[in-house]
């Protein structure tokens, strides 16, 4: 199987626009997208944007409408063409690549998952599955034995002859998921994959996710305006405002410094005893001897709980090897559950 492979994008810029190049050089000395608007009637997509998406991890894109999610996630398999900047994916970089590398490249590193699924409804689910692989000029036998385990693995087994209009929008997308993971490229792209799902399918399709990565540790790159799906699924995430960067780091570092006021107005209603764990709150260090222990990786809510019920009021947070790596109080929980 293909496991992941890093993805790094450096002082990426996109302008919309015929004369983008040579906008470029003002808008890198600062020019505003509003005066790029009003006085060259071009759109800046995106402004000197960096990230480094380690291998086998998902990094979460995240943003309200027109932030340019859509627009970054297209450099990785430049179905959009940048104004300035390199994108490297597995040390190659995807702009310079001539048409023939390029389509290879999409085709063996890259897979796509849809928001409307994008299944194609003459087709049933088996023959929607193996659709990569039969482009690619896999052997039948290959294409069905390929399709047919990630069809079990996202639970569609026994719905291998069904069409796509006989089944939930929840099992169109898994089909959807089924067939990006039978091309077995490292590199898994899903813009808005869950957002047209109803809430609890929704996180049924997180799970799913969840559970399969920690087998395919592909590269996945998942852009959502969700926060609480941005919280659950991202190793990393990033936040787009405006085509521009607002903050990057894991979801704890997000919620606990938002960078700014339009971050601080994303997190302020997360439940942050179900996304906070212990490690990030408690006082790193050693701990005085005797405590009682609690698992670095508690979430607030179920640490909480647990302290509740043992009555002490300081605790050792402990790490998965069961060594001491700080210590904390009830009050300190507390402090971090409500402010
Ligand atoms: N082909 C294009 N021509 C001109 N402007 C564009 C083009 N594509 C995107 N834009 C503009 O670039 C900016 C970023 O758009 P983008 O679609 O990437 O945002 P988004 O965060 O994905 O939004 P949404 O959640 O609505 O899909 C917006 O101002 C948009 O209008």
């Amino acid at each position: 199987m293909a496991e992941g492979i890093g993805i790094e994008i450096r002082n990426l810029y996109k302008i919309f626009g015929p004369d983008a190049a040579r906008l470029v050089t003002q808008v890198q000395q600062g020019m505003t997208k509003a005066e790029l608007n009003e006085r060259h009637a071009h759109v800046l997509g995106l402004r000197d944007i960096s990230i480094s998406m380690p291998a086998g991890g998902i990094q979460v894109i995240m943003g309200l409408s027109g932030s340019g999610k859509s627009t970054l996630i297209r450099h990785i398999n430049r179905l959009i063409d940048p104004t300035a900047g390199e994108v490297l994916v597995g040390g190659e970089d995807v702009v310079k690549m001539a048409p023939e590398a390029l389509r290879q490249f999409r085709r063996h590193k890259t897979a796509m998952v849809f928001q409307k699924f994008a299944l194609l409804p003459h087709r049933n689910v088996l023959e929607n599955t193996v659709y990569g692989l039969e482009v690619q000029g896999v052997s039948r036998a290959k294409q069905v034995e390929a399709a047919m385990t990630w069809i079990e693995r996202v639970g569609l087994k026994g719905y291998e002859t069904k069409y796509p209009n006989q089944l939930s929008g929840g099992m169109q997308q898994r089909v959807g998921l089924a067939r990006a993971l039978t091309n077995d490229a490292p590199i898994l792209l899903m813009d808005e994959a869950f957002s047209a799902l109803d809430p609890l399918i929704r996180v049924d399709m997180q799970t799913i996710l969840l559970d399969l990565q920690k087998d395919i540790r592909k590269t996945i790159v998942f852009i959502t305006h969700d926060l609480d799906e941005a919280l659950r699924l991202g190793d990393q995430i990033a936040i787009l405002r405006d085509g521009c960067m607002v903050q990057q780091g894991s979801g704890q570092e997000i919620v606990l410094k938002p960078a700014d006021s339009y971050i601080e107005s994303f997190v302020e209603h997360v439940n942050r005893g179900k996304v906070l764990r212990l490690g990030s709150v408690m006082e790193p260090g050693g701990s005085e001897p005797d405590l009682p222990q609690l698992s670095d990786q508690l979430l607030l809510a179920d640490a909480a709980r647990a302290m509740m019920h043992s009555g002490a009021a300081r605790f050792a947070v402990t790490n998965a090897a069961g060594q001491p790596v700080g210590q904390i109080s009830v009050a300190q929980v507390n402090q971090a559950l409500y402010g």
